[in-house]
């Protein structure tokens, strides 16, 4: 699978640690940054993932911040991006299966990188279940 994956401050570790592991496991990644742990702003990076996966349909955007709420308020801003913040691989597994999620947001806060790594296994395992969900997926977007 292809990922662009970015961060704020607040998760730098955690993208950084992502970034390897998902390469280690065969994966293609687009590291947007930051690449310092200077102080910056989550929406800044959340909307250039988001631009960068909507151009891209089959790639998937990977969204870190301290908590992962703030990345993702910013990235589902944008018509076609449905993105999860998981806590857990059931989070991730149903983010897939049920909601067809484009971008994975977790928080650096909350999940070690055990955790994460069961996030991003469950999220790369997961896909679309189809069927009743997608009249629902088609509903989330405003008419
Ligand atoms: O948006 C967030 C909270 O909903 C993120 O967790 C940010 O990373 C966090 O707000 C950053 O906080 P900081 O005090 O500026 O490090």
């Amino acid at each position: 699978m292809k990922f662009y994956i970015a961060t704020d401050h607040a998760g730098i570790e955690l993208k950084d640690y992502t970034v390897e592991l998902l390469k280690e496991k065969g994966h293609e990644v687009v590291d947007l940054g930051p690449f310092s742990k200077d102080r910056v702003d989550y929406p800044d990076y959340a909307h250039e993932v988001a631009l960068n996966v909507l151009k891209e349909s089959s790639a998937q955007g990977i969204l870190i911040c301290g908590s992962g709420i703030g990345m993702s308020m910013a990235a589902n801003r944008h018509a076609g991006i449905r993105a999860a913040l998981c806590h857990d691989a059931y989070t991730a597994t149903v983010a897939r299966g049920h909601n067809d999620a484009n971008i994975l947001c977790f928080g650096e806060r909350i999940v070690g990188k055990g955790v994460a790594e069961s996030i991003l296994d469950a999220w790369i395992a997961g896909s679309f279940d189809g069927g009743r969900h997608c009249g629902r997926i088609e509903k989330i977007e405003i008419q």
